[in-house]
């Protein structure tokens, strides 16, 4: 990839007595966590984590409780010390900034929206937004100027002399997320920001993300354990276990072709049509099947390709950059509808 917002390279994170000796450490590093820990006291929170995040990515990173997910977020500014390996953030090795590089980095280029929020429970709104602009040094009318946009921005205009307390959990995570636009950093990392929120309130939060990833093409890591958020908001998706990736890929990949039983099992709900797209289901043109037949893109995701297929009373074509890869009838779409719409 070039020039990625972000470079990870054999990210360890161990917590724990000499946890240090570990990474390069052959025999310990091989072991299971729960060896790991009886032998040596140690969690190995993340082992051996390699992945690029491009400029302008919607990155998701997802697994179950424990999986590694916050450690490694965590890791990517330093808010947890990483063992050992290498974060480039733009270009620069953020495990070998000092103190006042760091500062920078946290303050201007790469800022977090936590899960609970992480809000400054004696100041109003205005203030929570612009609190980066001050420490910043940005003089008052200036940086209550950009809050007051942002604010607009996040969907509180109004609120702006409300205190956290006052505001429900959700407009709370509006001031969270306009706290860290305000700074108007390049990258933002998401924390698990929605699941304390209820489901209706989650959906607008999601929505309102696409959105403004839409307007702003911010890059965005994304920690999740949601797998319907994953594959809505995110351009790529990475799955961990135990510290560890699984798979990297698009919504459609793992889905399409997962790596092994456990992404298998993840993914064993997803409602395949509305995640899939046409190249999973093209069979080889017929010699029955007209020239002038309808034509679709192999990435139209299948849900959106019924009624043309339904209407239709030959095949469809599909194409990919211009030439037919094959074609798709009404059986193939039926092979991936869930049983009961099938049937319907
Ligand atoms: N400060 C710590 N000291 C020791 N072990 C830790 C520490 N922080 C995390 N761990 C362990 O590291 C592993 C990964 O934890 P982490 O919180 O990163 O997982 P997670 O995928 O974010 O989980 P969740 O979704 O529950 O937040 C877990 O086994 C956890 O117990």
């Amino acid at each position: 990839m070039n020039n990625p917002a972000i470079s990870v390279r054999s990210l360890w994170k161990v917590f724990g007595p000499g946890g240090e000796k570990i990474p390069g450490n052959r025999e310990l590093s091989a072991l299971g966590s729960a060896e790991l820990l009886e032998r040596t006291k140690c969690v190995a929170a993340v082992r051996n984590l390699s992945f690029d995040v491009a400029k302008g990515e919607v990155f998701v990173v997802m697994g179950l409780s424990g999986s590694g997910k916050s450690t490694l977020i965590r890791c990517l500014t330093r808010l947890i010390e990483p063992t050992s390996g290498q974060v480039l953030v733009d270009g620069n090795d953020v495990l070998k900034a000092g103190v006042a590089e760091l500062r920078e980095l946290r303050r201007r280029k790469v800022s977090m929206v936590f899960q609970h929020f992480g809000l400054l429970p004696h100041r109003t709104v205005l203030d929570n937004v612009s609190y980066g602009l001050q420490i910043r040094g940005t003089g008052r009318n200036e940086r209550h100027a950009k809050a007051r946009e942002i604010i607009e921005l996040v969907g509180l205009k109004g609120y702006e002399q409300h205190y956290p307390d006052q505001l429900s959990g959700g407009m709370q995570q509006r001031v969270g997320l306009g706290r860290a636009l305000a700074g108007d950093p390049d990258t933002i990392l998401f924390d698990e920001p929605f699941s304390a929120l209820d489901p209706l309130i989650r959906r607008d939060m999601q929505a309102e993300v696409i959105r403004l990833h839409k307007d702003m093409g911010k890059t965005m890591v994304f920690v999740t354990h949601d797998l319907s958020e994953a594959l809505k908001l995110g351009d790529r998706i990475l799955i961990m276990r135990n510290g560890e990736p699984v798979q990297c890929g698009t919504g459609d990949d793992l889905v399409g072709s997962p790596a092994d039983k456990y992404i298998e099992d993840f993914v064993s709900e997803v409602p395949r049509a509305d995640v899939l797209t046409l190249k999973w289901i093209t069979r080889p043109v017929a010699d029955s099947t007209p020239g002038d037949a309808a034509v679709l893109n192999s990435r139209m995701i299948i849900r959106d390709a019924i009624p043309a297929v339904m209407h239709s009373s030959c095949p469809v074509l599909v194409e990919e950059g211009g030439r037919i890869t094959g074609q798709i009838d009404r059986d193939s779409i039926l092979s991936v509808l869930q049983p009961a719409e099938a049937a319907a």
